[in-house]
């Protein structure tokens, strides 16, 4: 029988930060199936933002294998990243370029023709509203225009796999639904979503697969509706709480 290759599959994963044990993770396994809207939850601190990083290569873990459509993250670098598309928490942009030029960088930097990059360019300022500012500074534009930057340049090469790291933070309610639909769209042709947020509203439209997280371990895994079910939990800030409990995590 033909074995099915996840988009993600992460075996015995193990990683510290030198001087922290908040988020270590040890022997940690996560298995992503293609086409998945998968979501990364856990308060502040819980690892999420150091997972995405090794899952997309950026940390090296200290144990243990990450595969990306069957490729192994570790060493295959260039080839694994044609394949996936990362929309980090943090601007990942020239603020002195326009979003025209910054699309063309990029488009450059993932290796697309003259034509794919303009072609690319065209669609994605026109999905994402920022036709008739294409040419001006991304300086000087609002929070929730540069995230539709951001994204965009995340998905310039047409991606199999998106990581995005709060894809909507500090964004307007037109914008969060914009960027909410237009990623529905990519997963509806087969793209698969790994998110994270702590809008937990716009994470319950977005994700059908959630992983919670705390403290460096993955506490629960599953179909939203089957943790809903044998939670007895309303809805996914519920679940949060009823998994990851009322305390502030402030340690330093
Ligand atoms: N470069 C670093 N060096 C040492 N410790 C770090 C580093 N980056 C993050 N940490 C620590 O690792 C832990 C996990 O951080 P991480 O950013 O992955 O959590 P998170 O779940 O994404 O949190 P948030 O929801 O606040 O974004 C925290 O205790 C953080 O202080």
């Amino acid at each position: 029988m033909e074995s099915v290759v996840s988009a993600v599959h992460i075996s015995n994963l193990t990683f510290r930060y030198p001087g922290n044990d908040a988020a270590s993770f040890t022997d940690m396994n996560l298995q992503v199936n293609k086409g998945d809207r998968f979501g990364l939850f856990g308060p502040n601190g819980a690892g999420k933002t150091t997972l995405m990083n090794i899952m997309t290569g950026l940390i090296k873990a200290d144990g243990g294998t990450v595969a990306l459509n069957g490729v192994k993250v570790d060493g295959h670098k260039f080839r694994v990243n044609h394949m996936f598309g990362f929309v980090p928490q943090d601007f990942s942009l020239y603020q002195e370029l326009s979003p025209k030029e910054n699309l063309e960088f990029f488009g450059a930097w993932y290796g697309l023709d003259r034509q794919t990059i303009k072609q690319r360019t065209d669609e994605l300022l026109t999905v994402m509203d920022l036709q008739d500012v294409r040419n001006k500074q991304v300086q000087l534009f609002s929070g929730g225009m540069k995230r539709r930057v951001n994204l965009a340049i995340g998905v310039i090469h047409n991606p199999s796999i998106i990581f995005l790291d709060e894809p909507t933070v500090g964004v307007d309610v037109q914008t969060r639904h914009a960027i909410v639909n237009y990623l529905l769209e990519l997963n509806s042709k087969g793209t698969t979503l790994i998110y994270t947020s702590h809008q937990l509203s716009e994470a319950q439209d977005l994700c059908n697969q959630v992983a919670m997280m705390d403290q460096g371990k993955i506490v629960a895994h599953d179909s939203l509706d089957n943790l809903l079910h044998a939670h007895e939990q309303e809805d996914l800030e519920a679940l949060f709480l009823n998994l990851t409990g009322k305390k502030f995590r402030d340690d330093v």
